[in-house]
């Protein structure tokens, strides 16, 4: 679930008085999702989004997030857009939380992802790298390389309570990852958690982006190592060079990778599983049996991980280097 405050009728047609959005016709709360508490409200103008912000997303980077999206539609990508208020402000206060309004977005998201699917994902997310290129308020990776140590020391020794070695095969990684992290990639503003529950499909089209509360300014490829994670194993566990294949192409079609990139692609692959294998492992020695979070198994990014250990080259993803450049 992610309705983590409740918000009553009166409180919320109160806020809305603030819209020209028309009276409240009903709202309901949204079960999917992690970070935040969303609601689905009609009103007389239509169908719109109600965010309230919980305690894991910093208020100062809600202009990062809210602009972000702003500026993303504005150039035509389609990502739910905020709805200022009638004093021009998209960020307010609802339930003691700060809240937002954002347009409805059509479509649903895919738990099995097609080959196809891969492709639009691979050319959407280059084509929000390149929209987002001029965004002018910087937001560093509060979640890269620097964090995973400290993130894996908060787990307090506890790892091989989910898996017996997993603490030894992370500290391992971790040395690597920091002695070998690049330096030098072509850098720019990056989702950061592009899965498959924030694309959404309609009618076999991709209808839109959503869940920019990961976005930042990282490595443009490491977005594209996070999506090769997401998107292209199947539930067996074993990699899919098609879905890998279409999802490298897709993006390099709108914007081709750097040679230097592409070497570097295992590399922030690993990276890659490994702060989702290390997210998750946090959430789920301190997530309380009973709640009504679903916790993620971080297991699942290990044996990503070990998998990504072994790629020596991109062609081991499914397509030749050559047809990722210009
Ligand atoms: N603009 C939108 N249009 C349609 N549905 C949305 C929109 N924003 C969020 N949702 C719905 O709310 C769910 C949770 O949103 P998400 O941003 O992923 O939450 P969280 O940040 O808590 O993970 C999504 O899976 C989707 O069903
Ligand atoms: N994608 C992350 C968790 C973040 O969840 P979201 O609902 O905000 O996309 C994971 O799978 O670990």
């Amino acid at each position: 679930m992610a309705v983590y405050t409740d918000v009553t009728e009166p409180d919320l047609s109160a806020f809305l008085g603030l819209y020209d959005l028309g009276r409240l016709l009903s709202y309901k709360g949204i079960a999917e999702g992690v970070e935040n508490s969303n609601f689905l409200l009609r009103c007389d103008a239509g169908t719109f989004i109600l965010t309230l912000y919980e305690k894991r997303v910093a208020r100062g980077d809600l202009p990062f997030f809210v602009g972000l999206m702003e500026h993303l539609s504005a150039r035509g990508l389609s990502c739910p857009l905020p709805v200022a208020n009638g004093a021009g402000e998209t960020l307010g206060e609802l339930a003691g939380r700060p809240a937002a309004i954002f347009t409805f977005l059509e479509g649903m998201w895919t738990r099995r992802p097609s080959a196809d699917q891969c492709r639009e994902v691979g050319a959407a997310m280059a084509r929000m790298h390149r929209d987002a290129a001029d965004f002018p308020i910087p937001r560093p990776n509060a979640l890269s390389v620097a964090a995973w140590r400290p993130l894996f020391e908060a787990c307090d020794g506890r790892a091989d309570e989910v898996r017996p070695g997993l603490g030894e095969t992370i500290q391992a990684e971790l040395d690597h990852l920091e002695a070998n992290w690049p330096t030098d990639l072509p850098a720019g503003v990056i989702h950061a958690d592009l899965f498959p529950d924030n694309v959404f499909f309609l009618g076999g089209e991709l209808s839109g982006l959503i869940d920019f509360y990961f976005a930042c300014n990282d490595f443009l490829a490491y977005d594209l190592a996070i999506a090769l994670c997401a998107w292209c194993f199947e539930p067996d566990g074993s990699f899919n060079a098609t879905k890998g294949a279409k999802m490298l192409g897709g993006y390099a079609g709108v914007r081709p990778l750097t040679p230097a990139e592409i070497e570097a692609l295992p590399l922030l692959a690993r990276g890659a599983a490994m702060r989702f294998c290390l997210t998750r492992l946090y959430d789920w020695l301190n997530t309380p049996d009973g709640s009504f979070v679903t916790k993620k198994d971080p297991v699942e990014y290990l044996r990503k991980l070990l998998f990504h250990q072994r790629v020596r080259s991109v062609a081991e993803y499914g397509v030749p280097a050559e047809r990722l450049t210009s």
